[in-house]
């Protein structure tokens, strides 16, 4: 019979079995390709564990129930059992097959659903559930046998994965972040070294990041404001080769360790604002996640935001509450002699405490007082799937990018408003399409309030980062602008849930390329994906506009075109048409 401490009578098959019972019921798992699983190699394993620990854990399967007993004693809140061995070398080599497949461009991203998981083990030790660390030999296999120079390892488990902390502190090339439910070192696994102040060691310094959630009943505002205000500026900044989640759905509604409030759809929205890094590639690897029902539905979430499926905005985003606040000011206060992408943090605050005010006193502490199972939350809507992604109108001649339809080209429209209404009623709001991408000249970032009517409303921190852009230095400040877009533009606009995103682009403007497409790429977590890229040609163009007509004559064919693949979050590729 198998014994097992009772702090893991929560760690249960059935949670690998649900996840696939909801992706095969919802129909995701037939758009995915399944790649097949092998057992690591002792030489995979030794990249992060030692020799006498592998040969201790070979020995499990061989041992008497005493003998594994007190073999498990001497960790924390970790089960042994005669076939775990086998199951954790199971665990890392699917995550390795993973990593092959997407590193060599056979799958742009994927997920690896495995048990027992990984971030607490280290060298030495199993912890927390975890035998072998999953996510950590991931990180070192590509880096050993890829070339990836530097690796972003992302942990959104409600747990610290110290073990992942321990392996990376003093490795400048693996930028470990983690936010985790910590209460002041009251929560497990207790540990001093996963408040904000351990910044990594020597070379590492900066380059592992801890956001301790002092309180329980986090919301989908308050990690969408870490992602914002601290991991995104500094994952822009580090420009990772890959990027690796450490993705625990514990940190989810209803979850017995977490006691957070953060529906499952939020899943959908921190696995979007990932995939614009590192050219997509992207690996998700299964840590926690204790509700079988907020687990199935946060893996659903993410797995079809990996399949490029835009997803509507969690309901009610505002601020953060004010113990984030208090985190993310000190997180950014500890590693702001680290990275350059750093709002005054005085200025982060002062604006959102303002907000955090009208939330305090909000704090949903009334919910431990339910258990877990009684906690109940809506389905997560209905995501749509546009059958083609995206339309471009083109003038006759030139030839349509693969995987975009054509679209007619707009007669030439009498106002901008009637230009994204005519487009709109077209094509976007039909819903047979996710973006449009019609070439036309117009200066200013448009977001549409609502899908109701067309509100010009000109978004500042677009027109202040041209403006950046515009500086002498040119797009050289493409941190500055990074930083506008992330710490501004994007928190206004996730408050703002437009209906339709406008994106337009200016000739000269001195908006690089590649900030372009993190542009496009980001901004298609709004309005479900809807957006107008309206694009300036280069080239000799005559353009003839009032206030009230806006059209354009092209001169010629060299165009500059958006060569948006069917992907919403592939990047956009740009091909100069001569
Ligand atoms: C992968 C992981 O991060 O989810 N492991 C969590 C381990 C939690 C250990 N403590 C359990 C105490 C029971 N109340
Ligand atoms: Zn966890």
């Amino acid at each position: 019979s198998r014994f097992c401490s009772p702090a893991c009578k929560i760690e249960v098959p059935e949670r690998l079995t649900v996840s696939h019972e909801a992706l095969v019921r919802t129909g995701l798992a037939a758009r995915c390709v399944s790649i097949a699983v092998r057992e690591a190699t002792d030489e995979e394993i030794l990249l992060v564990h030692s020799e006498e620990y592998l040969e201790a854990v070979k020995k499990t399967p061989y041992m008497t129930l005493e003998d594994l007993m007190a073999f498990t004693q001497q960790y924390g809140d970790v089960y042994f059992h005669p076939n775990i061995y086998h199951c954790a070398k199971l665990a890392v080599g699917a995550t390795l097959q993973l990593v092959d497949s997407v590193m060599t461009g056979r799958v742009r991203n994927g997920i690896a659903l495995v048990r027992p998981p990984g971030h607490h083990s280290q060298k030495s030790a199993a912890s927390g559930f975890c035998i072998f660390n999953n996510v950590a030999i991931g990180a070192r296999y590509a880096m050993q046998k890829y070339g990836a120079k530097r690796v972003l390892i992302v942990d959104w488990d409600v747990h610290h994965g110290q073990g992942v902390q321990y392996c990376f502190e003093d490795d400048p090339n693996v930028l470990y972040f983690s936010w985790h439910r910590y209460e002041h070192q009251n929560f497990w696994p207790n540990l001093r070294e996963s408040d904000y102040d351990s910044v990594g060691k020597e070379k590492g310094a900066g380059f592992n990041i801890n956001v301790p959630w002092n309180k329980v009943g986090m919301e989908n505002s308050d990690y969408l404001a870490v992602f914002f205000h601290v991991l995104l500026p500094v994952a822009y900044e580090f420009c990772p080769d890959l990027v690796l989640v450490s993705a625990g759905f514990d940190s989810a509604i209803g979850d017995p360790e977490g006691k957070m409030c953060a529906t499952p759809d939020i899943f959908a929205h921190l696995t979007h604002l990932l995939m614009n890094l590192a050219g997509g590639k992207l690996c998700a690897v299964l840590e926690g996640g204790y509700n079988l029902t907020s687990l199935a539905q946060s893996v659903c979430q993410t797995v079809q935001t990996l399949l490029g499926d835009p997803a509507p905005l969690p309901a009610d985003l505002g601020g953060p509450c004010e113990s984030v606040l208090k985190s993310i000011h000190c997180v950014r206060s500890a590693h702001k002699q680290y990275w350059s992408s750093d709002l005054p943090a005085s200025e982060l605050s002062a604006k959102s405490l303002k907000v955090a005010e009208q939330k305090t006193g909000n704090e949903p502490e009334a919910q431990e007082q339910r258990s877990p199972e009684e906690i109940v939350w809506p389905e997560p809507p209905k995501r749509l799937c546009p059958p083609v992604r995206t339309a471009v109108a083109l003038p006759e001649g030139v030839a349509c990018p693969d995987a975009c339809k054509r679209c007619s080209s707009a007669e030439a429209p009498s106002s901008l408003y009637s230009l994204s209404l005519h487009v709109l009623c077209e094509c976007v709001c039909a819903g047979s399409v996710c973006r449009i991408t019609v070439s036309l000249y117009i200066l200013v970032c448009v977001i549409v309030c609502r899908a109701v009517h067309v509100l010009i409303c000109v978004c500042v921190c677009v027109c202040v980062c041209v403006c950046v852009c515009l500086a002498p230095q040119g797009c050289s400040d493409v941190a500055g602008f990074m930083q506008a877009v992330l710490g501004l533009l994007l928190p206004l606009g996730y408050e703002y849930n437009p209906g339709l995103v406008l994106l337009v682009r200016m000739p000269g403007s001195g908006v690089c390329e590649s900030v372009w497409q993190q542009l496009a790429g980001l901004l298609q977590g709004l309005a479900q994906g809807h957006t107008l890229v309206l694009m300036q040609v280069r080239g000799p163009v005559w353009v003839k506009y009032s206030p009230v007509n806006w059209w354009m004559c092209i001169q010629d064919q060299n165009w500059q075109l958006c060569k948006c693949t069917n992907s919403c979050y592939q990047q956009a590729e740009y091909i100069r048409y001569s």
